[in-house]
């Protein structure tokens, strides 16, 4: 059985598609900031401030590395896909949907957003400049570009449930 992972810049939606996803299709759903908030016992914006964001994404890798053989959906963290050996587990254990956003979507949904410790330290040009930055590691990543702008969280969970349904057992 393989993993879902939804994949995207913070604000693209991945936490509650993937949580409406569950619910949809009866999977599990980890969302991977809730599942190393909980670990640590502190949230991302504590994490990061106390150990710094390195430490922040090695969690993540090991998340990653040490998650069981299990059908479920996981909402990745935006910076998720950034490293290589990420991306290598994800395309090597599940199906990858990136949730393509525009970047004038992603700053009106996460700019007054205090969980976010990049767009707290970010202006909204330096925030814009990573996101171009990284859209290409998306692409790369994903096997299938989710378009979002002017579509609902219902509509796109439907839309990617129809694609693993699609492609289940494969
Ligand atoms: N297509 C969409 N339509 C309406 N609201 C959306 C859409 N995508 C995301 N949102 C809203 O934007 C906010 C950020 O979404 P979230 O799922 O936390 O993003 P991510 O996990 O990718 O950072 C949430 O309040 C979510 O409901
Ligand atoms: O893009 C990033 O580097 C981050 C995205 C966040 O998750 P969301 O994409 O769910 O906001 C969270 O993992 C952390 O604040 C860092
Ligand atoms: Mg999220």
């Amino acid at each position: 059985m393989k993993k879902v992972y939804l994949i995207g810049f913070m604000g693209s939606g991945k936490s509650a598609i993937g949580k409406r996803l569950s619910n949809l299709l009866n999977l599990p759903f980890y969302d991977m900031d809730t599942e190393i908030a909980k670990k640590t016992g502190m949230t991302i914006p504590q994490i990061f401030e106390t150990y710094g964001e390195e430490k922040f994404r090695e969690m993540e890798t090991d998340f990653l590395l040490h998650f069981p053989d299990e059908y479920c959906i996981i909402a990745t963290g935006g910076g998720v896909a950034m490293r290589a050996h990420n991306r290598e587990i994800m395309r090597a254990t599940g199906l990858v949907f990136f949730l393509n956003s525009t970047y004038r979507d992603i700053w009106r949904r996460v700019s007054t957003d205090k969980n976010r410790p990049i767009v707290q330290r970010s202006t909204r040009e330096q925030l814009e400049a990573l996101y171009h930055k990284r859209k290409p590691l998306y692409l790369e990543c994903a096997q299938f570009k989710v378009e979002t702008t002017g579509r609902s969280l219902n509509e796109i969970t439907q839309y990617i449930a129809f694609q693993i349904l699609r492609l289940k057992g494969d």
